[in-house]
C-alpha cells in the first residue's frame, strides 16, 4: 500500500501538519516534514491514538457520522475555520477517510463516497456501483459505465488504450468540488490533481478500508494504491471482476494485469477478483491473507509447475469458478493451490498450514515478505510488450528536472522500455523529457519503486554524503565552545549614482593602518577593514561588488552571503526606485538594513527628508523609535565613515549571531572568479566557516584543485584565510561561478569526484526542461502538500497609482490562515532581470500591469520556470489570486507570442495613415496577427492588429526574423522609432 504522507494523515485526521509533525515526535517517530511518508505501522498506531487535537475533531466527526466534513479548503488539508467555502473541496476519500468509525464505507461504499464527501447529498449514483465485490462473475464489461464518455487519463493525450478504459466520470459534484480540477476541459485535464492533493473524492476507490491489501495482488501497479491508482477514474469494480476471469488462465492479450488500467482501484481488492472468479465458493475456505489467492492463480512464465501435494495451498480461494485454465493447479500455476478444486487436496499433501505457514519450515529460509519482492521482480509480466522490473519499494532518488532516461539509468532498463510503460499509464513522455514529481509518482507506483524527486540542496546534501561528508551533522556537533565571532559580511545597495562605489572606497581608506597595509587595495570582488569599536579592533567585510543585483543573483543561486546591508542614499536627491528595490530584496532576504544618508556635504541636502521617506518601507529610524540605525556621510569627504562602520557592527551585534567554528575544514562561497592570463583560473572566496590554508584541497561549483596561493585585497600572500576573511585562490583547474559553494575536500581526489558529479548533474540540469517553480496553478496543490505556506508576490505596473491600488486590493484578500501572501517587491516600469532573479530566489510570482519582461527577460523568466502573469485590469489579477488560493483557477489562455519586430523608421502615408517600417527581431509577423505596442517595456496599447504588410511594393502575408517591413495598424497611428510591435495568438494552457 502506497504510505501514507503526513499531510494526508494530517488532513485524516483533521490536525494540521505541523500540529501531526509534533506529535509524530512525541511518539518517538521521526518524521522529517509534512510531505514525507509515514509507515503503516505508524500510521495505526497514530490513528489509535492521535493528536490531542484531532481526537476532538474525529470526535466531532464521528458524531456526525458520515458528514461531509466541511471547512477544507480544497487541497489545504488543514481544517478549515468556518463552514465550506464556496468551491471548497470536498475531503479526499480513501486516505483521508478518519480512522474507523461504525459507519465507515463497506468496499462497495464507493458509490457512496461522493454524497458523503461533498455537501450535496443528492449526489447522482456513481458509475462505479457495480464494483461491489459481490458483483457478478463478468461485471467488468457488462456492468462497465457508459454513462458518460471516457476522460482522458492524468495529463496527457490519450494514449491508444484509453478507449479500452473503463469510461467513468466523475459525478458533477465532484467536479465541482475540487476546486480547479472541476473545471472540465475537453481533452487533457487531469482529472485527479486536486483529488490527490485532498481534492474529491473518487469513485470506484473502494480500496480504502477494505481495500486490497498491500501485497494481495502481484500484479497491482506497486501493490502500491498509490497515487498511480488516484489519478486514474476506472470504475473499481472492473478490473477486479476482470482479474477474476483471468484467474487460472494465462494473461490475455488485453487484459494485462499491468496495463494502466489495472492500477485502478478494484473494490474489495483481491476480493473483486474472487467474485469474478466464480462467484460465491460454496464452502471453499474464506480467503485469509496467508493464502494469496490471486497471485497464486496467475501463470506466468516462468513460473515453477505446481508440484502436486507441494506447499500448495489448502483449497485455494480461486473456488470452482475458476477460470479456464485453473483447472487443478493450472499447469502453470505458481503455487499450484488457487487453481480452482483441484488446489485443496494437494495442499493436503504438504506441510503447510491452514494459514500457509510452512509446518515444515526450513531454516533460513527466504522470509515471505522476500520471496514476495523475488516474485515481483522476477515475475512480472510486460507492460505495453516490455518488461520492466519491479522495484519492491526500493527507494531512487532522481534529482528535480530529471526524464525517463535518468531514472532508466538508475535501474538499469532501457528508457525506451519506460516511454512505453507511461504510455500505458496514459502519459505520453519522451526520453529525455524532464518529468514531473507527480509523473514519476505514477511511474513508480506502477513499477512499485519510490521514486523521490530531490531538491538541489538535498542533492548536494547527498553528493556530499557519499564521500562522508556530512555539513549538517558538523555544524550540529559544534558546541558553543567552538565557535567564535566573526566579521559581518556587508553588501552595499543603493540607487544609481547615489554614491555607493564613492562610499565603499571611503571605507578602504578608512581602514586603521591603511597605509601600513601595502598601498593601494586591488579589487578582487571583497576587502575586509578594520575598525576602532568600544575600544577593541574590530573587522569587517564589504562585498566589493555594490548593488543588489549581484546581491540577489547570488541568492537565487543558493548562496547566502551577505549578513548586514548598508543601504545608501543620496540626501540631495532621496528615496528612488532602485533604493526602494534594493531594501525590498534585503527585507526578502531578512538581511538587515544600515541606512547611509550619503552626500550630506552637498548644498541643499536633507537628511530629515530620507529619514522620514524611509518610515513608509518600514525603515524607520532610531531616534524617531525604530530599529534601524541611519547614519549620515559624505563618502566624497571621507565623512562619518567611523561611524558607519559602527552602526554595522553595532546592528550585527543586536541583530545577529555571526560566529563561526574556525577549527575545521573551510566552507565558503566563491565570489567572484576570472581566468587570469598569468595565474590560469583565479577565485575569489569567501571563507563561511573553517579555515583556508594554502595546500588544502577544494572544490568550488563543478571547479576544483589545490590552493596553490592565497592573496587578499592588498595582493598579499597569506597562508590560511579565516571565517569571514574574502581571498584570492589560485589552483582551481576552471573559473568558478560567482555563487558557488567551495569546501575543502579531504584529499584532491574526492574534490575532483565531487566537481565532477557536480558538473554531470549541471549538464542534466541544462537539459532539463526549465524548473518549474511556483505558480498559480499548482499553487494550491503546492500548500496542501505543505511545500509553501506564503504566496510571494512581486508586482510591477506601468503607474505607481495602479501598482498600489493592485498591491492595496491584493492584500485585502481573505487568504485564511493558512497562508500568508507577501508582496516582496513592487515597482514602476518594464519586468527587469532583477525581478526575474528575485522571484527566483524568492520562489515568486510576478504580476505585470501593463507592463512585460521583453527580450532575454522574458527568456530568462522561463528557463528559470518564473510565473510572470499579465494584467490590464486589476480585478482579473484579484481573482486570480483569489481563485489560485482556493484552488479554482479557472481554464485559461495564454498568450503565445509569434514574432516581434522593432520599429526602424515612419511613413506617413495618405492612405494608410501612419506606417511603421519595421526589423523583425523574433519569430514572425503575420498579416491578421494581434498585436501589440510597448516602448521601453511598457505597454503602450493591445488588441491591435497588422492590418497590412508589405516587403517594399509587395503585399505578403508573413515577414521572418531578420527582415524588414512596413506595418500598418490599422487605424493606430501613435507610433514613435524603437517602439516594439509584438504579434501573439492566444492558446489554451493544458491545465497540469
Ligand atoms: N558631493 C558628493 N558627491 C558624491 C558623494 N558620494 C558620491 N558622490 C558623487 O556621486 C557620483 C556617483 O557616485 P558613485 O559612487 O559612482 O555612485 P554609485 O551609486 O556607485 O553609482 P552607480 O555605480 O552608477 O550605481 C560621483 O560623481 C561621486 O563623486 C558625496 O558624499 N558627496
Amino acid at each position: 500500500m502506497a504510505k501514507l504522507r503526513v499531510y494526508e494523515l494530517a488532513k485524516e485526521l483533521g490536525v494540521e501538519s505541523k500540529q501531526l509533525l509534533a506529535h509524530l515526535k512525541e511518539q518517538g517517530e521521526f518524521v522529517r516534514s509534512a510531505s514525507s511518508t509515514i509507515e503503516p505501522p505508524v500510521v495505526r498506531k497514530i490513528r489509535e491514538n492521535p493528536p490531542a487535537d484531532a481526537k476532538g475533531k474525529s470526535r466531532a466527526a464521528n458524531d456526525k457520522g458520515s458528514a461531509p466534513r466541511p471547512a477544507a479548503r480544497s487541497g489545504q488539508g488543514k481544517p478549515g475555520p468556518a463552514a465550506p467555502k464556496p468551491g471548497a473541496a470536498a475531503p479526499k476519500p480513501g486516505a483521508t477517510t478518519p480512522a474507523p468509525a461504525p459507519d465507515a464505507p463497506k468496499p462497495g461504499a464507493a458509490a457512496q463516497q461522493p454524497a458523503q464527501a461533498t455537501p450535496e447529498p443528492s449526489a447522482p449514483a456513481e458509475p462505479s456501483i457495480p464494483a461491489e465485490p459481490s458483483a457478478p462473475a463478468e461485471p467488468s464489461r457488462a456492468a462497465e459505465p457508459t454513462a458518460e464518455p471516457a476522460r482522458p487519463t492524468p495529463g496527457v493525450k490519450p494514449g491508444p488504450r484509453q478507449p479500452e478504459r473503463p469510461a467513468t466520470e466523475r459525478p458533477a459534484t465532484e467536479r465541482r468540488s475540487t476546486g480547479r480540477q472541476g473545471t472540465e476541459r475537453p481533452g487533457g485535464e487531469r482529472p485527479s490533481d486536486g483529488g490527490r492533493s485532498g481534492g474529491g473524492p473518487r469513485p470506484g476507490r473502494p480500496g480504502v478500508k477494505p481495500g486490497p491489501r498491500p501485497g494481495n495482488n502481484p500484479f497491482a501497479p506497486s501493490q502500491g494504491m498509490g497515487q498511480a491508482r488516484e489519478r486514474r477514474p476506472a470504475p473499481g469494480g472492473e478490473r477486479g471482476g476482470e482479474r477474476g476471469g483471468e484467474r487460472g488462465g494465462p494473461p490475455r492479450p488485453g487484459n494485462n494485469p499491468f496495463a494502466p488500467s489495472q492500477g485502478m482501484p478494484r473494490p474489495g481488492g483481491s476480493r473483486g477478483g474472487q467474485a469474478g472468479a466464480g462467484g460465491p465458493r460454496p464452502g471453499g475456505p474464506r480467503p485469509n491473507p496467508g493464502m494469496m489467492p490471486e497471485r497464486a492463480a496467475v501463470p506466468r512464465p516462468g513460473d515453477r509447475p505446481a508440484r502436486p501435494g507441494g506447499r500448495g495451498r489448502p483449497g485455494g480461494p480461486g473456488g470452482p469458478g475458476g477460470a479456464p485454465g485453473g483447472g487443478p493447479g493450472g499447469p502453470g500455476g505458481f503455487r499450484g493451490g488457487p487453481g480452482g478444486r483441484g488446489g485443496g487436496p494437494r495442499g493436503r499433501g504438504g506441510t503447510a498450514g491452514a494459514f500457509g505457514r510452512g509446518g515444515g519450515k526450513v531454516r533460513g529460509r527466504k522470509s515471505k515478505r522476500a520471496k514476495r519482492a523475488e516474485f515481483e521482480a522476477m515475475q512480472a509480466p510486460a507492460i505495453g510488450g516490455v518488461n520492466v522490473p519491479r522495484g519492491g519499494g526500493k527507494v531512487i532518488q532522481v534529482r528535480r528536472g530529471a526524464s525517463l532516461s535518468d531514472f532508466a539509468d538508475k535501474i538499469n532498463v532501457d528508457p525506451a522500455a519506460l516511454v512505453t510503460v507511461l504510455f500505458h499509464l496514459g502519459e505520453m513522455a519522451t526520453a529525455t523529457q524532464s518529468l514531473d514529481e507527480d509523473t514519476f509518482a505514477v511511474l513508480g507506483s506502477e513499477l512499485g519503486y519510490d521514486i523521490r524527486v530531490v531538491s538541489p540542496e538535498e542533492e548536494e546534501r547527498e553528493l556530499f554524503t557519499a564521500f562522508n561528508i556530512d555539513l549538517e551533522a558538523e555544524t550540529e556537533a559544534e558546541s558553543d565552545e567552538d565557535l567564535e565571532p566573526r566579521p559581518p559580511v556587508v553588501t552595499v545597495m543603493g540607487h544609481v549614482d547615489h554614491g555607493k562605489t564613492r562610499l565603499l572606497d571611503a571605507i578602504r581608506e578608512s581602514e586603521v593602518g591603511a597605509d601600513e597595509a601595502g598601498g593601494i587595495t586591488q579589487h578582487i570582488g571583497a576587502y575586509q577593514v578594520r575598525t576602532k569599536h568600544d575600544g577593541a579592533e574590530r573587522a569587517i567585510t564589504f562585498i566589493d561588488t555594490p548593488g543588489h543585483e549581484a546581491f540577489t543573483a547570488m541568492r537565487a543561486r543558493g548562496a547566502k552571503v551577505t549578513d548586514i546591508a548598508i543601504l545608501v542614499v543620496a540626501a540631495d536627491d532621496g528615496v528612488m526606485p532602485q533604493t526602494i528595490e534594493a531594501l525590498n530584496h534585503a527585507q526578502a532576504a531578512d538581511v538587515p538594513i544600515v541606512v547611509a544618508v550619503n552626500k550630506i556635504d552637498v548644498e541643499g541636502a536633507n537628511p530629515a527628508k530620507i529619514r522620514q521617506q524611509l518610515t513608509e518601507y518600514n525603515l524607520i529610524a532610531e531616534e524617531y523609535g525604530g530599529e534601524t540605525m541611519f547614519v549620515d556621510v559624505s563618502a566624497k569627504q571621507g565623512q562619518n565613515i567611523e561611524e558607519l562602520l559602527d552602526a554595522v557592527l553595532l546592528t550585527a551585534d543586536a541583530a545577529l549571531d555571526l560566529r563561526a567554528n574556525p577549527d575545521k575544514d573551510a566552507r565558503g562561497v566563491a565570489i567572484e572568479a576570472n581566468l587570469d592570463k598569468g595565474r590560469g583560473a583565479v577565485a575569489t572566496v569567501l571563507v563561511q566557516q573553517g579555515t583556508l590554508r594554502v595546500g588544502d584541497a577544494i572544490v568550488t561549483g563543478s571547479s576544483h584543485g589545490r590552493v596553490r596561493a592565497m592573496l587578499d585585497e592588498h595582493g598579499t600572500n597569506v597562508d590560511v584565510a579565516t571565517p569571514s576573511r574574502p581571498v584570492q585562490v589560485l589552483g582551481l583547474d576552471t573559473v568558478a561561478r560567482a555563487g558557488d559553494t567551495f569546501l575543502v575536500a579531504p584529499d584532491d581526489r574526492t574534490a575532483r569526484q565531487i566537481a565532477e558529479r557536480r558538473e554531470a548533474a549541471d549538464r542534466q540540469a541544462a537539459l532539463a526542461k526549465s524548473r518549474k517553480r511556483i505558480s498559480l496553478e499548482d499553487l494550491n496543490q503546492a500548500l496542501a502538500q505543505g511545500k509553501v505556506e506564503t504566496l510571494n508576490l512581486i508586482l510591477k505596473g506601468d503607474v505607481s497609482g495602479s501598482v498600489e491600488a493592485l498591491e492595496d486590493a491584493l492584500l485585502q484578500i481573505d487568504v485564511g490562515d493558512e497562508v500568508e501572501l507577501r508582496i516582496i517587491d513592487r515597482g514602476v516600469g518594464a519586468i527587469t532581470m532583477n525581478n526575474i532573479n528575485l522571484a527566483v530566489a524568492s520562489d515568486a510570482i510576478i504580476l505585470g500591469f501593463n507592463v512585460r519582461a521583453e527580450g532575454q527577460n522574458a527568456d530568462y523568466a522561463e528557463k528559470e520556470g518564473v510565473e510572470i502573469r499579465y494584467y490590464s485590469v486589476i480585478y482579473q489579477a484579484i481573482e486570480d489570486i483569489e481563485n489560485a488560493l482556493k484552488g479554482m483557477l479557472k481554464p485559461e489562455y495564454e498568450e503565445h507570442q509569434t514574432g516581434s519586430a522593432e520599429i526602424r523608421e515612419i511613413f506617413r502615408s495618405s492612405k494608410f495613415g501612419n506606417v511603421a517600417g519595421a526589423l523583425v527581431r523574433s519569430g514572425t509577423i503575420n498579416r491578421g496577427a494581434k498585436a501589440r505596442i510597448t516602448r521601453q517595456g511598457v505597454v503602450i496599447t493591445e488588441g491591435l492588429e497588422i492590418a497590412g504588410l508589405r516587403r517594399f511594393k509587395d503585399d505578403v502575408t508573413e515577414v521572418r526574423e531578420g527582415f524588414e517591413c512596413g506595418i500598418n495598424l490599422g487605424s493606430f497611428n501613435d507610433l514613435q522609432m524603437d517602439d516594439l510591435i509584438t504579434t501573439y495568438e492566444m492558446r489554451e494552457i493544458p491545465r497540469s
